[in-house]
């Protein structure tokens, strides 16, 4: 098999991680420092919500500082002074004595406020996750289901999800930009009080070079960005031939040759590329250092000058030289941290934004009453259109399900059977009519007091990475877990035996991620789900395709279930078994999502409509 790499994997979509490489990479340096001051602004806010005692503490440390550098570098100027003047060396060093105590004091004082300023920060980062990751959980554990239905809030969401991470950069970024600032403003304090002119020469020998840095920030950017199609492709085939779940149908259809062909075509052009790049790269860091050796030599030729003419005495222009230094290591950490703030401050960006724009999917808060008991469900010309849907999944449906009903949805795949229970479920909304809980359409009732009286078995369920018995447990979060309920929902859904040969019985581990995990089969899953949706005996229990993969004895015993419910409570059944849905009260069968025919088992035979062949293509495959 060949085929062109661009033909198997198109375009992707910009991955979550990338967007602020990409708008750092766009926004060259003129719009990275028009946004710093906010960016700033933003991190400082968001640091102070978290923690205002620790933030005070880094605040108050970087300024001290800032304040102890100065103090040093005035020191050390009063130690050559005294160390240039004239007389015998003992009386000199004995007259820097005191200026050298105070340069080790500032020393030792810098320092102490340094290991202050890393333990307040590392205190501050756990809580800046938990104040970001916390709100973000609060949004995405409670938009309504449709917002998933939207491309662009999945995508939106995704990039959110790195806001913890971006948010912890975003402080720290700023935290260390600020030490850099106030570094290299203590540095020129110093210089303008040891000699005004003395600035010149700090100016001459950084500001170049801090062009010099940021510019090459830019370029690593847009090298990073000219590359991300091919790192995309990359990382796609990446997981295709190295994780669990596609390493069985790789074997069984012979496709390591052909994913490894791609993998060759991807990298080839990368190789090339990367060589490219790394030529550029390697002339413009040349170009950088070069003006950088340049501007320092100009230092050192306007000293020389300076201290000709006797403008600044040999102390100053030493000082000079040191408070130099000290800046080219301030500009060194500023460049980097600016370039830092910047796409850290574009990835938070995505995630306040997620955050502004989910409040949209936010179900109203209200005091709805709470629904009482079921009695009547009506189901009044209900449409649902999903999104880039041109026909609608359900269809101006109108039904009705009485209390201790069951109701089976049949039809061919895709006529919306799970479409209508999702929004009976209240799980989802309809685009136009409406669904009355006794009589009161579903959103005016209190959505927890209702979602609490319906349980609801979906057709792709979830597999929680928890016990047996809490994969279980889960279909009645708000109980106090019981075994003895537990294990009565897993023998209605025939799963208890299955369990109890487990490893570890009930306690299992049902995900291989873990050290002790263990996988089950697709029937044994649905087994669990199953008793996940019996555990709490709602009054109303959706069953979506709840026996697909089941044999037929824990079919049989699922349904004996089932049908034990019908009189007392109230079940929506949606199967293709049709023999299992004989016994319902009533059947109402969708095709295209409209509602087609309604009836018990009998009135929909005699009718000999598209129920009738449904049920006897499939009866067909049992008799002789
Ligand atoms: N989240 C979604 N976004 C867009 N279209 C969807 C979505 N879910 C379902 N559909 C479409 O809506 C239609 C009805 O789907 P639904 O899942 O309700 O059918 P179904 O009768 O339950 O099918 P099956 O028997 O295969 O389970 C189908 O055309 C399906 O492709």
């Amino acid at each position: 098999m060949t085929a062109n790499t661009e033909s198997v994997l198109p375009e992707l979509r910009t991955m979550w991680w990338e967007t602020g490489l990409r708008r750092r990479a766009d926004a060259g340096l003129f719009g990275v420092f028009a946004e710093l001051p906010a960016l700033v602004r933003r991190a400082i806010a968001i640091s102070w919500r978290a923690d205002r005692l620790r933030t005070s503490v880094v605040g108050a440390a970087t300024v001290g500082g800032g304040v102890m550098a100065t103090f040093g570098l005035l020191a050390t100027q009063r130690v050559l002074v005294e160390l240039f003047a004239g007389g015998p060396t003992p009386d000199r060093v004995t007259a820097a004595l005191p200026a050298l105590g105070a340069l080790a004091l500032a020393t030792a004082i810098r320092a102490g406020l340094g290991i202050a300023t890393g333990y307040a920060q590392n205190g501050l980062t756990p809580r800046v996750s938990r104040e970001i990751e916390r709100g973000l959980f609060e949004v995405t554990t409670s938009v309504r289901l449709d917002a998933f239905d939207q491309d662009a809030f999945a995508d939106d969401m995704e990039r959110a999800s790195r806001g913890t991470e971006s948010a912890i950069g975003l402080v720290q970024g700023v935290m260390n930009l600020l030490a850099g600032v106030v570094s290299m403003l203590s540095v020129a304090v110093a210089v303008v009080l040891i000699h005004p002119l003395l600035l010149l020469a700090l100016l001459v020998a950084t500001v170049p070079n801090a062009w010099g840095s940021l510019r090459a920030g830019h370029q690593r950017y847009r090298t990073y960005i000219a590359g991300s199609v091919r790192r995309r492709r990359l990382w796609i085939l990446h997981r295709l031939m190295a994780e669990r779940v596609s390493a069985h149908e790789l074997r069984s259809y012979g496709l390591r040759r052909f994913l490894l062909d791609q993998y060759d075509r991807v990298m080839s052009v990368e190789t090339a590329i990367q060589l490219a790049l790394a030529r550029r790269v390697t002339t413009s860091t040349s170009v950088g250092s070069a003006i950088g050796g340049v501007a320092t030599g100009a230092v050192y030729v306007l000293l020389g000058a300076l201290l000709l003419r006797g403008h600044i005495p040999l102390s100053a222009a030493a000082t000079c030289v040191i408070a130099v230094q000290a800046a080219q290591r301030a500009l060194t950490t500023m460049t980097f941290q600016i370039d830092r703030v910047y796409t850290e401050g574009q990835h938070f960006g995505d995630y306040t934004g997620f955050m502004t724009r989910a409040a949209a999917h936010m179900p109203p808060e209200s005091d709805r009453p709470a629904p009482g008991p079921l009695e009547e469900l009506e189901v009044r010309g209900v449409t649902l259109r999903y999104p880039d849907r041109d026909t609608p999944a359900v269809d101006d449906v109108t039904l009705t399900v009485r209390a201790g009903q069951t109701v089976a949805f049949v039809g061919e795949n895709g006529s919306g059977k799970s479409t209508l229970a999702a929004m009976i479920a209240a799980l989802r909304e309809p685009t136009s009519g409406t669904i009355r809980w006794n009589g009161r359409p579903l959103p005016e009732w209190d959505a927890a007091a209702l979602r609490a009286r319906v349980a609801v078995v979906t057709q792709d369920y979830h597999k929680w990475p928890f016990t047996a018995a809490t994969n279980i447990a889960v279909g009645d979060p708000e109980a106090e877990p019981s075994q003895p309920r537990i294990e009565s929902a897993a023998r209605r859904a025939a799963a208890h035996q299955m369990i109890s040969e487990l490893p570890h019985g009930y306690e299992t581990l049902l995900d291989r991620t873990f050290a002790s995990g263990q996988d089950l089969s697709g029937g044994q899953w649905q087994r669990i789900t199953a008793a996940r949706g019996f555990l709490r005996d709602a009054e109303l229990l959706i069953m979506d395709e709840p026996s697909s993969a089941l044999d037929p004895r824990a079919e049989d015993a699922l349904f004996q279930a089932i049908r034990d419910r019908q009189g007392h409570a109230t079940t929506i059944l949606i199967t293709h078994r049709l023999a299992n849905v004989r016994h319902a009260d009533r059947i109402f069968v969708l095709d295209d999502g409209r509602l087609v025919e309604a009836g018990t088992h009998g009135d929909l035979m005699r009718l000999g409509g598209r129920y009738a062949e449904l049920f006897t293509l499939q009866a067909a495959g049992y008799a002789d």
